[in-house]
């Protein structure tokens, strides 16, 4: 960590705005962060107890820190992460990172991508048929909790080959993944809980270790099983996936491989990868992997419920790739439902899952007029980055069309950076925009959405989250009998929202 002296000494020259934060939750800081952005529309520094965060939050900035491989390590806090995800892709630094990034950068493939919209099919079937249920009932219904347990469905089969049903059966290990998340964001935000004997002792910490331990003991178990399944044909499949060489037989197969399975063939018998290490990366994908696709999906669907012009164009344009056929999206489908797209990317610009992320810098750096020392943590806040008026002209409007191509085509490549970017970005990207896509295409082809709040009323939560509120009406073939004005269900607020 950065000492006051050497901060103040270095920053002070050219002085940087100094803010002293008390982080209460995640809304305030929110709220906070992006109206010292206005104030400071350069770079701040935040005082989080006696902890300063240079904050920055312009694409000239953001280039210097994310392009490249110099400043590759995370920020000191992602330690709050260790004790769940140990030194997995997400966490880890230095050469540790860069042979992990090498090794399961092919998990990513296409061909891999392709097998998985089977799951996201399946899974947004389950979630259609809850909707539909709730829809029919008429009332009230949250839709928020609905969205996250699918996201967590999928990445659960996806990650693990685990059938744990999320949507539909209770579990132990759902309820502890929500927890875990939630636990460390409390440890996060009060600095008092920030040594870990503290935060053993306080409620708090005992609860983290319980729910460690189910966690650990869930993923140890799932990774025993398959071990015990892995043989030479599951082995020869991954390879020809992973070179690409798979063909239609292999994609015709009743077995379907997970990042796990992947993870187990890297390992070559346990020696290139020890249990420990293929525990801690399907942790990290568990990790990363639910909460943002289920944050991204929640922002869209409720802008686009809130807006029906936009929604008109999005029916429109699944009725052109669909017509009357009820088929479930290919590929090619889902390449077609460009504007689908656009809004979905609309609405990580607004309110992206990962709303700051922070780096160490390895040596001095040069931004603009400040010198920023050597081991400062570097904050990159996208929400307010994404909000450059001269990027963005009126950026809090949620206007899809940004992102067709001939739109954003000059725009400077550091100013819309949901996922990161550079050599340490999102591996998941393509897998997100991949599920977040099918699981709208289905939900839009079956239902028109209103959404019941304002934007103002849904408060951000922990990882860019909106608490939803949101009404549907029944769409599709043979249901138009059904629509009406009464359709429209009205949800109430969600927990994090009031
Ligand atoms: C809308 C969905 C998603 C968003 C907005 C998102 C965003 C991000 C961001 C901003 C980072 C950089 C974080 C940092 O520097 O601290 C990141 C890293 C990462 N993400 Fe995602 N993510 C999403 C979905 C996923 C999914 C579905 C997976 C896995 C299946 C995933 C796996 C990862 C991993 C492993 C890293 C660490 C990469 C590295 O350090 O090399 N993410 N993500």
């Amino acid at each position: 960590m950065t000492d006051y002296g050497q901060y103040s000494d270095s920053v002070r020259p050219d002085p940087s705005p100094q803010v002293i934060v008390w982080r209460t939750t995640e809304y305030e800081w929110h709220l906070q962060t992006l109206g010292l952005a206005k104030e400071y529309p350069d770079i701040f520094v935040l005082w989080l107890a006696f902890k300063p965060q240079l904050v920055i939050h312009k694409a000239e900035y953001a280039e210097v820190i994310l392009n490249g491989m110099k400043h590759i390590d995370k920020s000191p806090d992602y330690k709050f992460l260790h004790p769940w995800l140990g030194t997995g892709l997400l966490t880890s630094t230095g050469d540790k990172w860069k042979s992990r990034r090498r090794m399961l950068t092919p998990t990513f493939h296409f061909n891999i991508l392709h097998d998985f919209l089977h799951v996201f099919n399946k899974k947004s079937h389950i979630l259609v048929e809850k909707l539909k249920d709730k829809a029919e009932k008429g009332g009230q219904f949250n839709l928020f909790q609905d969205i996250a347990l699918c996201a967590l469905d999928i990445i659960l089969e996806t990650a693990m080959g685990k059938v744990i049903n999320a949507q539909s059966a209770d579990s132990e290990y759902v309820h502890a993944v929500y927890r875990m998340s939630n636990l460390t964001d409390i440890r996060m935000r009060q600095p008092w809980m920030w040594p870990d004997i503290l935060f053993n002792l306080s409620g708090p910490g005992r609860e983290y270790d319980e729910k460690l331990k189910i966690l650990h003991d869930f993923t140890n178990s799932v990774i025993s099983d398959r071990l015990k399944d892995f043989d030479s044909i599951k082995s020869e499949m991954i390879r020809q996936e992973m070179s690409g060489e798979a063909g239609i037989g292999l994609r015709d197969k009743k077995v379907r491989l997970a990042f796990l399975d992947m993870l187990i063939f890297m390992s070559d018998n346990l020696t290139k990868l020890s249990f420990e290490d293929i525990r801690e990366e399907v942790d990290t994908f568990m990790f990363g992997g639910h909460d943002t696709t289920a944050a991204g999906m929640n922002w869209a669907i409720h802008l686009i419920g809130a807006d029906p012009e936009c929604q008109a164009k999005v029916h429109e344009e699944i009725d052109s790739v669909f017509g009357q056929d009820d088929r479930d999206p290919t590929m090619e489908d889902l390449k077609e439902l460009k504007y689908l797209e656009c809004c979905i990317k609309e609405a990580l610009r607004l309110f992206p899952s990962v709303p700051v992320f922070a780096r160490t810098a390895s040596e001095d750096i040069r931004l603009g007029k400040y010198t920023i020392p050597k081991d400062t943590s570097v904050l990159l806040l996208t929400p307010a980055l994404h909000r450059d008026a001269n990027v963005f002209p009126d950026p809090e409007a949620f206007i899809p069309e940004r992102f067709l191509l001939e739109n954003s085509r000059n725009r400077h490549p550091y100013s819309y950076v949901p996922f990161s970017a550079g050599p340490r970005n999102c591996i998941g990207q393509k897998f997100a925009l991949l599920e977040e896509k099918t699981v709208l295409c289905h939900l839009f082809r079956k239902f028109t959405v209103k959404s019941c709040q304002t934007r103002e009323e849904l408060r951000p939560g922990s990882g860019g989250s909106p608490g939803m509120a949101v009404g549907y009406q029944i769409r599709g073939p043979g249901l138009e009998s059904q629509s009406g004005p009464n359709q429209f269900i009205i949800a109430p607020l969600c927990p994090n929202s009031t």
